[in-house]
């Protein structure tokens, strides 16, 4: 299998299935930086990314931003001087769709990229 960032989105729907449990282990170990939270009970994928300043964050929310409408798969993010919290889930379905791990991995590549 290709890396996870590398896997194409499928179009998720209210009743997409939600990863397994499996899944779930399986993908972790792709973006081990990622905090499996739960929040009204909804799974979500938790980083913050750390940055010298403002400016910086807000060019990485950016970019964040442009992968998310490539994909068509929106993130909930904070920006805040020299931070970035960045969360997935699949709002339609309430909770994380392989989706999810595929765009968290995306966004730890273009957290690589200087900027
Ligand atoms: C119509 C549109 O594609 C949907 O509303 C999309 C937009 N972006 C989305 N992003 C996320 N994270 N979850 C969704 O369920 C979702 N739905």
């Amino acid at each position: 299998m290709s890396r996870l960032s590398e896997q194409q989105c499928e179009a998720c729907r209210w009743d997409a299935p939600h990863v397994t449990e499996q899944e779930l282990t399986t993908f972790h170990r792709d973006i081990p930086e990622w905090k499996i939270a739960e929040r009204d009970g909804i799974r979500q994928l938790e980083r913050v990314f750390t940055f010298r300043n403002f400016r910086q964050a807000l060019a990485f929310t950016n970019r964040v931003g442009e992968i998310a409408e490539e994909a068509g798969h929106h993130p909930a993010l904070l920006t805040e001087w020299g931070k970035v919290t960045v969360t997935w889930w699949s709002h339609e379905m309430k909770g994380l769709h392989k989706n999810d791990f595929i765009l968290a991995a995306r966004t730890d590549d273009v957290a690589t990229i200087p900027l």
